[in-house]
């Protein structure tokens, strides 16, 4: 980082101090000014209680006598003493609400700029150690910029203690040893959060490291792979490849430290050692015994307050330091984010028009390409295909054809790096996409298990509408989820995980027809194209024969777009596309490609003798 980069660091950090809100920075802003002043406050008043008491005879002194003699000025001491203990704990929790506040706008900040982020954003490696750092800082409190703005007034009360103590050295031995001692605590300060700024910096290099050692805690950890873990038998596997990731991680960070702490370390000691020296002598050189014992106790105590610029100072160094890396690598993130992943077509300029509400929707493929990431080999190769208005389309193809990958971008999770993709004849890319995928109930491949309530989890269907309790049950009723819904033991408020007190597991079928209802929710509340990734290759085959013989009605009215390896599920569709290298091979209805006798024949051969077999029917067709 360079220095202009840095002090843009400083300012965007400052900058978020009054997300904290008046009553919480202006305590802050007080509370500063007291640390910064007290210790002088203190040093100054002892001084005099010195000079007090040593002025008349010191020997067999009463505590009555002492009170008496330098009363005031020990009561201000001890003021300033007590208050500025208590201080501390009173920073800490104005600073700690102070955080809260701003992180809730840096959370939202952040959760807006991943949301918004096209998935291959999302899926790029810097973009994910990016989000592990942040999220890492969130999860396991590590400092956020929160925390940072809101250690920022207590970085400034050490410098205004600088200053106070800067100045009471002035006056008690002289303004060239204050202006040494200023100048010696700056380059103290500047080595010291120099050096930390540099290890920041390398510790970011090991991002990647980092993630990978935490994503092997995790693992051992997290109740996800519980189940393999133990069938398998990996602990030992596990805690050999944790201890090599630890390694991996730990032995680069310990060198770098080395290399950038250490010599630092020596020549800052170094110099604070002389700086202290030389103070100290042209103290005892300039000190006149006139100038009386107050002088003295003053300013040795003052002189080694910019000696404590040699150390890191625990409420605030690393909390500014970490947390400014947090927000900068925030503002790196929304960066990338803005920036354009696929050269949009001549004439697509995105001008975010809204797609019209519940209407049947038409939508075309032409000659679309696209390859995920830069490098990455093209999936689609110019692909031609149509989903008409309010009818069925079912897309085919060996497993990597790309199948997935025409819902992503039907989606608009990702945008084509060629050709377009139209919605009623108007470009996609030019949609407002919020708009659109309310349009679209999807249901992917491996949707999502969401640790939620069965209502939370039909809800997130359309959660853009109130809770329509009926819409609910017919969506379960639609997708043969009633009686699941019904056996739960808290109906409709009972959490889909075993992980909590008022929850259940549900089995990979049984969450299939969750996913199911939750996009029968969404057509409920008003969604018009239904896309269905492999939505029977969990259901047993009664399930499956049911869901193919009501095909029809589950998606009367709907531009479907239905996805499966299994024929049984698509081949009640209008229209059927063979997707074969990145373009669509062959198409028709079912009985057209079977007469075809192509690729699709031949797949639908394949299956036919299990499925006829399954169902106890011998049906060539
Ligand atoms: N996020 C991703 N990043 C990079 N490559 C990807 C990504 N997702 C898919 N691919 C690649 O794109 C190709 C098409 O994948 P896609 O998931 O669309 O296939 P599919 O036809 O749905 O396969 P399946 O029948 O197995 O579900 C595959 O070669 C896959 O490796």
């Amino acid at each position: 980082m360079g220095k202009r980069d840095r002090v843009l660091a400083w300012l965007r950090l400052a900058r978020l101090i009054p997300l904290a809100g008046p009553t919480a920075y202006l305590p802050m802003g007080v509370l500063a000014l007291a640390y910064g002043v007290l210790p002088s406050v203190f040093t100054v008043a002892m001084g005099l209680v010195v000079r007090t008491l040593t002025a008349g005879p010191v020997a067999r002194i009463s505590p009555a006598e002492i009170l008496s003699r330098a009363g005031t000025d020990l009561k201000i001491g001890f003021a300033a003493l007590v208050l500025q203990q208590a201080l501390t704990p009173l920073q800490e929790a104005v600073a700690v609400l102070a955080a809260r506040r701003i992180d809730r706008h840096t959370l939202a900040d952040v959760l807006r700029t991943a949301l918004r982020s096209p998935l291959e954003h999302v899926e790029d490696e810097r973009a994910v150690d990016a989000v592990a750092e942040v999220s890492d800082a969130f999860v396991r409190n590590a400092p956020t910029p929160g925390v940072a703005a809101a250690a920022l007034p207590q970085l400034a009360g050490r410098y205004l203690q600088l200053v106070s103590a800067v100045v009471l050295v002035a006056v008690t031995i002289s303004v060239g040893v204050a202006v040494l001692l200023l100048i010696g605590a700056v380059i103290l300060r500047y080595g010291q959060r120099g050096s930390l700024d540099k290890f920041a910096a390398e510790r970011a290099k090991l991002a990647g490291a980092r993630r990978r050692m935490n994503y092997i805690e995790m693992l051992g950890i997290e109740p996800r792979a519980a189940k393999e873990i133990r069938v398998l038998n990996l602990l030992p596997w596990l805690r050999q490849r944790y201890d090599r990731e630890v390694e991996g991680y730990l032995v680069p960070l310990w060198r770098r430290r080395r290399a950038v702490l250490f010599r630092p370390f020596l020549v800052y000691t170094g110099i604070g050692f002389l700086i202290a020296v030389t103070a100290f002598v042209l103290l005892g050189q300039g000190f006149e015994p006139a100038q009386g014992v107050v002088f003295l106790a003053v300013a040795i105590q003052a002189i080694l307050v910019p000696l404590r610029f040699g150390t890191y100072f625990p409420e605030c160094d690393m909390q500014t330091q970490y947390g400014m890396q947090c927000q900068s690598t925030i503002a790196e993130f929304r960066a990338s984010v803005g920036r354009p992943v696929a050269r949009p077509e001549p004439g697509a300029r995105p001008t975010a028009a809204a797609v019209e509400p519940g209407a049947l929707h038409a939508i075309r493929f032409r000659e679309v390409r696209f390859g995920y990431g830069r490098r990455g080999a093209e999936v689609l190769r110019g692909l031609d295909f149509e989903l008409p208005a309010g009818r069925s389309t079912a897309l085919v193809g060996v497993n990597g054809a790309g199948k997935t990958t025409v819902v992503k971008l039907l989606s608009g999770l990702y945008a084509p790096t060629g050709g377009r993709i139209t919605v009623d004849g108007r470009d996609l890319a030019g949609l407002d996409p919020a708009g659109w995928r309310r349009e679209v109930a999807v249901i992917f491949q491996n949707s999502v298990r969401f640790d939620l309530t069965l209502r939370e989890n039909l809800l997130l269907g359309a959660a853009h509408r109130p809770v329509d309790l009926d819409a609910m049950h017919a969506a379960l009723a639609r997708a043969s989820a009633t009686d699941i819904a019904d056996r739960l033991p808290h109906g409709l408020d009972t959490v889909l995980s075993p992980e909590y007190t008022r929850g259940t597991g549900l089995s990979g079928g049984q969450w299939q027809r969750i996913a199911l209802a939750r996009a029968f929710y969404a057509v409920g509340q008003g969604a018009t194209v239904l896309v269905l990734d492999e939505p029977t290759a969990q259901l047993d085959v009664r399930a499956e024969v049911d869901f193919y013989e009501r095909f029809l009605e589950l998606t009367e009215g709907l531009t479907t777009l239905v996805i499966s390896h299994r024929f049984s599920t698509v081949r009640r569709a209008d229209r059927i596309a063979v997707l074969s290298e990145g373009r669509i091979g062959e198409s028709g209805s079912h009985d057209e490609l079977l007469d075809a006798d192509g690729t699709y024949a031949s797949m639908f051969r394949v299956q036919r003798e299990r499925f006829t077999a399954a169902l106890g029917r011998g049906d060539d067709r």
